[in-house]
């Protein structure tokens, strides 16, 4: 997960979205390298490998008990009673809202991380406003409060409740096509499920999430909305609706293999465990 190809992505998607510096992709992959070396692709990532456990446990353990609530059979059943597209609609949003509030404050954090251009610590240069995890986390409590953890929180629920929803579907929906009633799915089959699972996601989400990482930011240098919808609106005046549309490549071509493999491990484990 915290290879050099995820962290980029991460890095070049978030700065695209909230900074006006850069032309594109190879623009800003340009810059970052310039200016802030190799080392710079990483910034803000120590927290996600942390927080990607946790939100990954919250979201497919919420998700999977939501299913069995909702369609009283156990997972063995599944494949010869499936449940409906929309139980695994309502059982993906359920997982998606939860998940989203565990994670908003790791995301937040991460978010200001990656905004940081300055390049490392050099004698004589100013020092970046944060100096790590922890250290952003101390000043924004201190500087924006308590609440100013869940600084972009509504958006960040926004985008993954409906999204997450459509990604199970869009998982299930495709595992269904290409496997024979009653049999469980090879694993060629839920990697290319999962990926395109992740890639319609995030294709979807992508609107949102210029606006959640915007409001992310508010606070510090950008100014501050007075919610979403003026986020919103103010952007598209701005900068055109194009803006809804920044990182929209890079986040579907990261979605692909990440979720392949998320939803391998997933049915893997479902397997290994049931
Ligand atoms: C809902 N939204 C599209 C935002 C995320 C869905 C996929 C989550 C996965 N952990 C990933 O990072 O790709």
């Amino acid at each position: 997960m915290p290879s050099l190809p995820t962290c980029s992505a991460l890095l070049i998607q978030v700065r695209l979205q909230t900074q006006t510096a850069y032309r594109g992709i190879v623009d800003c992959v340009v810059k970052t390298y310039r200016h802030e070396s190799l080392l710079g692709f990483f910034k803000g990532m120590s927290f996600p490998i942390v927080s990607i456990a946790v939100v990954n446990s919250v979201l497919f353990g919420v998700y999977s008990n939501t299913l069995l609530a909702l369609t009283a059979t156990s997972h063995q059943e599944r494949r010869a009673q499936p449940p409906s597209y929309t139980q695994v609609f309502i059982a993906g949003c359920t997982g998606g809202f939860l998940q989203a509030c565990c994670l908003a404050p790791f995301d937040l954090v991460k978010v200001r991380l990656q905004n940081q251009t300055e390049p490392r610590a050099q004698l004589g240069s100013p020092p970046p406003r944060y100096r790590g995890p922890v250290h952003c986390v101390a000043s924004i409590f201190r500087e924006e409060g308590p609440r100013g953890l869940f600084r972009g929180a509504w958006a960040l629920m926004l985008r993954d409740t409906p999204t997450l929803g459509l990604y199970f579907v869009t998982y299930e929906w495709l595992c269904r096509q290409s496997t024979p009633d009653g049999q469980n799915p090879s694993s060629a089959t839920v990697l290319v499920a999962g990926g395109f699972a992740g890639t319609t996601s995030w294709m979807t989400a992508t609107p949102l999430d210029v606006i959640k990482s915007r409001m992310q930011m508010a606070g510090l240098k950008q100014r501050e909305y007075r919610g979403v919808l003026d986020c919103m609106v103010s952007s598209a005046r701005q900068e055109g609706l194009g803006v809804f549309f920044r990182g929209l490549t890079i986040n579907s071509a990261r979605a692909f293999p990440v979720n392949a493999v998320t939803f391998l491990s997933y049915e893997y484990l479902l397997h290994s465990w049931a």
